[in-house]
C-alpha cells in the first residue's frame, strides 16, 4: 500500500516549490512535530536541498525516552511522519497521513542527533507515496529508522470541518490553497 503503482514516475519539483537550500517554516506553531511554540514538541526544523525532498535534524532528549536513555519508538515514528508531511507539502497541496509504516533498525540513545530525510516516490491521483529515514550522528551515519507512507490529498475544508483551518492560514499564507 505504500509502493506506487507500476509506471508511476517520481514527481518533478512544483513551480512554486521553495528554492533549493530554503528553510521550511513550521506549518503551525502548535504542531507537536515542528511547532516553535509547542512546550514539549519535537521542534523539528527542516530545509529542502532540491525542492523535492526534505532534510532535518532531531536531537533526541530525555522527554523522548521509552526505555531509560533510549528513544521511544512512537516518538521516532512521529519524527518520520513530520518530515514526510513537510516533504509532501513541497507539491503545494494539503495531504494527511493515511498509512505510516516504520522499521526500527537500531536503538537511538538520548543525546543522539538523528539526521532525517524524506522524499516522494510518486503521486497517483490523491495518493502520494513517500519514504523517510533517520541516520545516527551524520547524514551518512547508520540508518536507525526507516518509514514508508501513503499520504492522501485533502481539500483545505478537511481542516476546517475537523479542526481549525483558520489557525493554519493565519500563520502560514502558503496554506491559502485555492483549488
Ligand atoms: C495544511 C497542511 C497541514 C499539514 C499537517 C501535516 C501533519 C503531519 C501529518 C499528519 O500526521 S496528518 C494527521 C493524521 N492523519 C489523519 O488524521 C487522517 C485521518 N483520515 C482521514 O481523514 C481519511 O481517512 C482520509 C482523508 C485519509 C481519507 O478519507 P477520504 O474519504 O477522503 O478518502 P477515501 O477513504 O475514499 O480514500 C481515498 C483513497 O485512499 C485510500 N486510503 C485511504 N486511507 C488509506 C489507508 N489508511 N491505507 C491505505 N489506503 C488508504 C483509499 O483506499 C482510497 O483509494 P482508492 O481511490 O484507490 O479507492
Amino acid at each position: 500500500m505504500t509502493t506506487p503503482p507500476s509506471g508511476t514516475e517520481p514527481p518533478k519539483p512544483h513551480p512554486d516549490a521553495p528554492a533549493p537550500g530554503s528553510a521550511l517554516g513550521t506549518h503551525y506553531s502548535g504542531c507537536f512535530g515542528c511547532g516553535v511554540d509547542h512546550p514539549t514538541g519535537l521542534h523539528i526544523s527542516a530545509f529542502t536541498p532540491d525542492g523535492l525532498s526534505v532534510e532535518a535534524e532531531f536531537v533526541v532528549g530525555e522527554p523522548h525516552q521509552g526505555a531509560p536513555l533510549l528513544a521511544h519508538g512512537g516518538v521516532l515514528a512521529t519524527a518520520m511522519d513530520e518530515v514526510i508531511g513537510m516533504s509532501v507539502w513541497l507539491f503545494r497541496k494539503p495531504y494527511v497521513t493515511g498509512r505510516l509504516e516504520t522499521d526500527f533498525l537500531l536503538p537511538v540513545p538520548v543525546g543522539t542527533t538523528l539526521h532525517l530525510r524524506a522524499w516522494c516516490n510518486g503521486i497517483s491521483g490523491r495518493k502520494a507515496y513517500l519514504e523517510a529515514e533517520g541516520r545516527i550522528g551524520a547524514p551518512d551515519g547508520p540508518v536507525a529508522v526507516r518509514a514508508a507512507a501513503l499520504f492522501i490529498e485533502v481539500e483545505m475544508e478537511h481542516f476546517a470541518r475537523h479542526g481549525d483551518a483558520e489557525a493554519i492560514t493565519a500563520e502560514h499564507h502558503d496554506f491559502e490553497v485555492n483549488p
